[in-house]
């Protein structure tokens, strides 16, 4: 594979992504804050449970005490108000969440004891509790200055309940990626309008659209179209880099005359980082950058936009959005392998089921139908062939 600058995706993603800094940060409240990612650590206001506090409903006791024999209960302690007082040789009735007496050592479970005129016994066959159960200790989960969740961390819902948990009602993220997407052809019609038998409907455009939209760190422009013209696509990104800080262009990357997309991000100022790639669908892939903003040139057929959109696009705009590490990628099995293999890198369409993934039927990257079938691919490296376990990314 002489012929490539890069041997494989992750190659070229990394050489691209090393010329890319992420954008500048905002304070948001917590409220909008879901799916967006932290520009600062999130630390711990104070220690995590505030005080010791029991796991069970049932009864805080000194082990000693119920160990010897009935135990009277002399008081209760329920969630949200102060522990009381546990007086020598009592036991106190207390529920999930609720502070322990300082005087207590162990909670039991109210199911293992026997309760008759406000005392407790041990029931026959239980094993006496062990010192310290069922209560979650003062700063067990974490203390007070603690950093729990580093900037560069995408806030899901687990992280939002810690954001919540340490009172952060607004902190600093990193803005929303502005990305801009452009489609060239002039076979291209919009939506709406029935077209000849040499036109077809722009499917890349929407395609982008779904990618990068259902990722909330990321603020997707409407879809604008480019005539296949050198002087009007050059303007336009001269143009789209002062405003977006990611620009898509789909189709006119390749070797044909009316391709003028790499011409016009020479044109434009932008330095190509790499253009073709050992990858099948989207060989002709052009990566570049443009004062700061990213321009891909992802092949015009729709499976290969879908592919480089998903595993480059993405890769780059978690960059810019300020992910601190790549996105972890799962790894499935084919129900169904074969012997194929290419000299390519090969992203192969799936559906998922629940013991692995199943290849779909495609007739090459043009094939849109078939693809809409799919909720992802699997990647089979140059040379590689059979069940895998590969590389899987879903949509
Ligand atoms: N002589 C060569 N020809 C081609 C090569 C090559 O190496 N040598 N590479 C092929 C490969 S691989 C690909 S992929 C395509 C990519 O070419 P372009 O990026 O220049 O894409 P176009 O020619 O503009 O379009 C390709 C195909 O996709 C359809 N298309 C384009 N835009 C849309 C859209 N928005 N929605 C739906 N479909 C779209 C377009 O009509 C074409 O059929 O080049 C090969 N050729
Ligand atoms: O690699 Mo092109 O992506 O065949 O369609």
């Amino acid at each position: 594979m002489a012929d490539f600058q890069y041997q494989n995706p992750d190659d070229a993603i990394a050489a691209a992504v090393s010329r890319l800094r992420p954008v500048a940060t905002e304070t948001i409240r917590i409220t909008e804050a879901g799916g967006r990612v932290l520009a600062t650590d999130l630390m711990l206001d104070r220690d995590s449970p505030a005080c010791d506090v029991s796991a069970m409903d049932g009864f805080a006791v000194r082990i000693d005490e119920l160990t010897a024999g009935s135990v009277p209960v002399s008081a209760e302690a329920a969630a949200g108000h102060a522990p009381p007082t546990c007086k020598a040789g009592t036991a106190v009735r207390i529920f999930t969440g609720a502070p322990v007496p300082p005087e207590c050592d162990t909670v039991i479970k109210r199911e293992d004891v026997h309760e008759a005129e406000a005392a407790i016994t041990l029931k026959d066959g239980i094993a006496p509790p062990r010192i310290g159960s069922h209560i979650r200790r003062r700063g067990e989960n974490g203390l007070s200055g603690h950093s729990f969740l580093q900037a560069g961390s995408v806030l899901t819902p687990a992280a939002l309940a810690g954001a919540a948990t340490c009172g952060a009602a607004e902190f600093s993220v990193y803005r929303r990626v502005r990305v801009a997407i452009v489609t060239t052809g002039d076979e291209l019609c919009r939506i709406d309008q029935q077209p000849e038998s040499w036109q077809i409907r722009d499917s890349n455009g929407f395609a982008l659209r779904g990618l990068f939209q259902s990722r909330p760190y990321l603020d997707v422009a409407t879809p604008i179209h480019a005539p296949d013209k050198l002087t009007e696509l050059t303007d336009l990104l001269k143009r789209l880099s002062s405003e977006f800080d990611a620009i898509f262009l789909t189709g006119g990357v390749s070797v044909g005359d009316r391709d003028f997309v790499p011409k016009a991000v020479k044109n434009a100022g932008g330095e190509i980082i790499f253009h073709k790639l050992p990858i099948r669908p989207g060989k002709p892939l052009l990566t570049a950058v443009q004062d700061g903003t990213l321009i891909a040139g992802l092949p015009g057929n729709p499976v290969s936009v879908l592919y480089t959109g998903r595993r480059f696009g993405v890769a780059y705009l978690q960059h810019l959005a300020g992910f601190n590490k790549p996105e972890p990628v799962l790894t499935t099995s084919l129900l169904n392998a074969d012997e194929k293999s290419l000299h390519l890198h090969w992203g192969r369409l799936v559906q998922l089921e629940p013991q692995g993934a199943r290849l779909l039927e495609s007739r090459g990257s043009g094939d849109v139908i078939n693809a809409s079938q799919s909720d992802g691919f699997i990647e089979i490296p140059a040379g590689q062939s059979g069940r895998g376990p590969w590389k899987y990314f879903s949509w």
